[in-house]
């Protein structure tokens, strides 16, 4: 880890990321001579290679603005990279360095054949206008376009890239190679994209944790949750908890969260659906519209008595006290929606007090994993029906979250699954790897 930390200088994040799956990786490649002498580790992290450029782009009022762009393409010895693009102010390489890292073996953990890689900007689309947000998409491919490919490298949506922007990313791509080809997943379906990929994330992290509980032998009926976040992930996690019946809490955004004790019900969520993708509004509003709901201005929503916690909107957002919260309200488990939402020493404190922790690795890999069914039926032609596509992401999450157990020491009934998903995550890519030989 040293020399991760030196050949990465203030790249907190990634450091993060390599450390929390090298803990695993340490003690299960011990006796296995091949992977050291190989290197494999030091190799993973080290991404195969990372382009960044310029893009410039006219505001509405005529200004012109520069921003950056990156593509980290961190690995592909099992398939082509394959991994969202973020737009937020806050991305950097480092942000990037590490969600391209985990997409690595989230990737491998789907059983597709998908290589990780991620990539976005630090432009933010809040507040931009739709012509904005076009310009800026359409400068951002015109640097993008000659790296990526369908069989080279397919980026995706992540924060502040959903289907509008993935429309206009499509049509400069489409424009400037002259070619319809799955570059692209998170289509619309109107030309190319699949059933179930916008449900797929929250929807598939809730299949996870239909798994987590049927071990202990719970259900999810009658559960009560809070999740963070109000975007894509958010959202439809919330939705398949309702479905299920369980009582959804509260809900976030970067202004704060709101907390309704009676439980979030499917048409205030069909009301929150349109205030946030179709408004483009904020969570707050939610209070001001029902009575009862309280809004608690730049707060986080972990303090709240539940049973399930589930971050779902960015990177460490569960820190230490939080954990501690979490564990002192005796909740059965965290499943992670996002990337890497909980930090080191938060892990460490749930790991100790034994509170399942699902991550994000495995729990929100339903939406790659449909990404990587969307790659399919572009190649073929075709496009699959919602049923087949409901009934492929649930056992792909049950796959997964088996391989977790699989890997994930059991003390006592007790599945670490940080541990499972991380070895059962690299020990694809890693003998992939050793078979290429030297490279
Ligand atoms: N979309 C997908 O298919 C997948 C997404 N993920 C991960 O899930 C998480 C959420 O992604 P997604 O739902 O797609 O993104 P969206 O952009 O749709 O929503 C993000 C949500 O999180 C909030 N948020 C973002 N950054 C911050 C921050 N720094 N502090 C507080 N709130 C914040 C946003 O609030 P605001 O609007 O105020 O910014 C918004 O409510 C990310 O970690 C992403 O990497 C993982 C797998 C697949
Ligand atoms: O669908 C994809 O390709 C990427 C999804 C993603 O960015 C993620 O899993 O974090």
């Amino acid at each position: 880890m040293e020399g991760v930390e030196k050949r990465n200088p203030g790249q907190d994040e990634f450091v993060q990321a390599v450390r929390e799956v090298s803990q695993d990786i340490f003690s299960w490649i011990q006796d296995k001579r091949e992977y050291h002498e190989a290197e494999i580790l030091r190799r993973i992290a080290e991404p195969d290679q990372i382009i960044s450029f310029r893009v410039c782009w006219e505001d509405d009022d005529h200004n012109i603005r520069v921003e950056r762009g990156w593509r980290v393409q961190n690995n592909n010895a099992i398939g082509p990279y394959k991994g969202g693009l973020r737009f937020h102010p806050s991305v950097t390489e480092s942000v990037l360095k590490f969600l391209a890292f985990e997409q690595t073996f989230k990737n491998s953990l789907t059983g597709l054949p998908l290589g990780g890689g991620k990539g976005g900007s630090n432009f933010n689309p809040h507040g931009k206008s739709d012509r904005e947000v076009m310009r800026f998409c359409q400068s951002f491919m015109t640097e993008l376009y000659r790296h990526i490919g369908p069989n080279v490298d397919v980026p995706a949506g992540d924060i502040g890239v959903g289907s509008r922007e993935i429309g206009y990313l499509f049509g400069q791509y489409k424009r400037l190679t002259n070619r319809w080809e799955g570059v692209l997943t998170g289509k619309a379906n109107e030309y190319g994209g699949s059933p179930m990929r916008v449900e797929a994330t929250g929807y598939g992290a809730v299949h996870f944790l239909e798994h987590v509980l049927k071990r202990k032998n719970e259900g999810i009926e009658g559960k009560s949750v809070i999740i963070s976040g109000a975007g894509n992930v958010a959202l439809h996690a919330a939705e398949k908890l309702i479905d299920l019946g369980a009582k959804v809490l509260t809900l976030s955004d970067s202004d704060g969260f709101v907390h309704d004790p009676d439980g979030i019900d499917e048409e205030k969520l069909d009301w929150i659906k349109t205030l946030k993708i179709q408004k483009r509004g904020r969570i707050s509003e939610y209070a001001e519209e029902y009575s009862g709901v309280e809004f608690h201005e730049d707060g986080e929503p972990w303090g709240v008595d539940a049973d399930i916690a589930m971050p779902c909107a960015t990177q460490n957002e569960i820190g230490k006290d939080e954990a501690k919260q979490l564990v002192e309200n005796d909740v059965l488990a965290v499943v992670e929606g996002a990337n890497m939402p909980t930090t080191a020493e938060a892990v460490e404190v749930l790991r100790e007090a034994k509170v399942t922790l699902a991550p994000g690795k495995a729990a929100n890999a339903g939406g790659v994993a449909v990404s990587g069914l969307e790659m399919s039926q572009n190649s073929e032609r075709i496009s699959w029906q919602r049923e087949k596509l409901e009934d492929m992401l649930a056992n792909l999450m049950e796959d997964i979250h088996d391989k977790c157990v699989e890997h994930g020491d059991t003390e006592n009934d007790h599945v670490d699954y940080v541990k499972g998903a991380n070895i059962a995550g690299f020990k694809k890519v890693a003998d992939a790897m050793l078979a290429f030989g030297v490279m």
